[in-house]
């Protein structure tokens, strides 16, 4: 599964839209939240922990993490609505916002394209909550292109060796799949070697302690980065 499916925008957005404070004039306070509610862009190989972190995340913060909307360019199904579970769109439109650089993940699957636009993960800032992007390596290097001010974790196995371990342990590989997440692993773990790739990097190797550093890193003590 290509992972901007498991993104923010993966849920349907089901969350209460949030109301402004009335005495801020309009500029400044979607500049504010925009500032206090910086998404945070959530890397690491495959199999180093994300989803197993980041649930626990969820479950701990019920209200605090917004999801923001995919575009796709398949059909609606019944009970589906534009603007809730998908923003549905054409081909024309979906291929024009790619090369106006408009997502920041995109792929195709089964003939239709499905997409994670900047303007939706901006729409969460807007409603007051943080969007975390679960993406990988060129995810993160297209997020840095934008304006999102995002903050950025990577996700570290403690080794190459225990990463395989996982993998493994976890089931859900073949032999060919294993080789080519290593592979992967070892281009994302150069890439997190270099000066300004991420703010924080945390190595999962005790579940705990990895978790508390995650979360004391997004949550930041409720301001998510916005002194930073
Ligand atoms: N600190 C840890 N110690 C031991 N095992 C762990 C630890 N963290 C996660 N695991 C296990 O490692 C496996 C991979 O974790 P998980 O599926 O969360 O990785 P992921 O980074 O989300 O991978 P992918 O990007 O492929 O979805 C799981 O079986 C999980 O239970």
């Amino acid at each position: 599964m290509h992972s901007f499916l498991r993104n923010c925008g993966l849920f349907p957005y089901l969350r209460a839209v949030s109301t402004f404070s009335p005495r801020l004039p309009v500029s400044t306070m979607a500049t504010s939240a925009a500032q206090k509610f910086r998404p945070v862009v959530v890397s690491g190989p495959s199999g180093t922990g994300k989803s197993t972190l980041l649930k626990r995340l969820f479950a701990e913060y019920p209200d605090t993490f917004g999801f923001s909307i995919s575009h796709t360019t398949r059909s609606p199904r019944p009970g589906e609505e534009h603007g809730r579970e998908y923003y549905f769109t054409t081909k024309e439109d979906f291929l024009d916002l790619v090369s106006k650089n408009g997502f920041i993940e995109h792929a195709q699957f089964g003939g239709n394209f499905y997409g994670t636009s900047v303007a939706a993960v901006k729409e969460i800032a807007a409603k007051e909550k943080i969007c975390i992007l679960d993406i990988e390596m060129e995810g993160v290097k297209q997020v840095k292109k934008t304006d999102l001010n995002a903050r950025f974790l990577f996700l570290a196995p403690p080794s190459v060796e225990e990463l395989e371990r996982r993998l493994r342990g976890r089931g859900t590989e073949t032999e060919e799949s294993l080789e080519k997440r290593l592979t992967q692993a070892k281009n994302e773990l150069e890439f997190s070697k270099q000066p300004g790739a991420h703010d924080k990097i945390v190595v999962n190797d005790d579940l705990e302690t990895a978790y508390k550093e995650l979360r004391d890193f997004i949550v930041d003590g409720g301001e998510f980065g916005s002194g930073q």
